[in-house]
Formats: structure tokens, C-alpha cells, sequence
């Protein structure tokens, strides 16, 4: 089973290696909706794999890192795609999340990407 929760981060970024003329060359910002899945058996008594206040308190230094920031500043986020930014978050929270199966990025109501650690 899985379970996940969701989050919402405002932030500028601009994509420094597409080719010339490339509108996303230039610098914009998106409300980035962020997933978080974790895997697991619920616990028989409390009938959680985990609260999702837990999920919410590991995410939250990442957050705070993130929201409202220039992401091409941060380290490993020179390059700020939904790609690199979903998989730069799952190697971030999966030592502090046991179970944590997927990152989903969001940069539009119509565009993202997914990463689920090594497996891709
Ligand atoms: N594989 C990727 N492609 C693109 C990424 C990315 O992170 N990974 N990022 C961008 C831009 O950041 C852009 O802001 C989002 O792209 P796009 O979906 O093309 O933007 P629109 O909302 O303008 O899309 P329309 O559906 O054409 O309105 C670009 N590509
Ligand atoms: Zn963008």
C-alpha cells in the first residue's frame, strides 16, 4: 500500500543549458506541487504506515530550503528541472523516510516528472 502527501512551493527558476532562444532560457517561476509516496504495510493498530504529519515534518528543511527561493542558487539545483529537482528532493528525504517510494514534481497543471531512487 501507499500513501502521500502533497505540498505546494513557489520559486524562480531558469534553465541554463536549452538552446538559444529557448523560452525557458529566461528567468520564471512556477507554484511547483511537490508528491511525496511512501510505501508500506499499515501498522494493525493504528492502521498508518505512517501519520502524514511525520511525512510533513521530514519535508519541511527541504521546504523551507526551496519555497519562495531562486533555484538555480541551490547546490545540486544549477540546473533546476522537474527531473533533477524530483530526484535531488528523494535523495534528500529517503534516509530520514524509510519507505519512501516516489517524489513527484509538478511545474504546470500539465508537466512534471517522477523519481523512485535508484530504480529510475
Ligand atoms: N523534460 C523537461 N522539459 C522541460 C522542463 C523540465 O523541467 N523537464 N522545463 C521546462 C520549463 O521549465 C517550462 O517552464 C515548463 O515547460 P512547458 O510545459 O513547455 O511550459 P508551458 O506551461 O508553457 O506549456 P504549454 O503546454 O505549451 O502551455 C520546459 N521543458
Ligand atoms: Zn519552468
Amino acid at each position: 500500500m501507499r500513501i502521500f502527501k502533497s505540498f505546494q512551493i513557489e520559486a524562480a527558476h531558469r534553465l541554463p543549458h536549452v538552446p538559444a532562444g529557448h523560452k525557458c532560457a529566461r528567468l520564471h517561476g512556477h507554484s511547483f506541487h511537490i508528491e511525496l509516496h511512501v510505501a508500506g504495510e499499515p501498522d494493525p493498530t493504528l492502521g498508518w504506515i505512517m501519520d502524514f504529519a511525520e511525512l510533513k515534518a521530514a519535508f519541511q528543511p527541504l521546504f523551507e530550503q526551496l519555497d519562495h527561493r531562486y533555484l538555480n542558487d541551490i547546490e545540486g539545483l544549477e540546473n533546476p528541472t522537474s527531473e533533477t529537482l524530483a530526484r535531488w528532493i528523494y535523495e534528500r528525504l529517503a534516509p530520514r523516510v524509510p519507505g519512501l517510494d516516489e517524489v513527484v514534481v509538478r511545474e504546470t497543471c500539465t508537466a512534471g516528472a517522477s523519481y523512485r531512487g535508484p530504480r529510475g
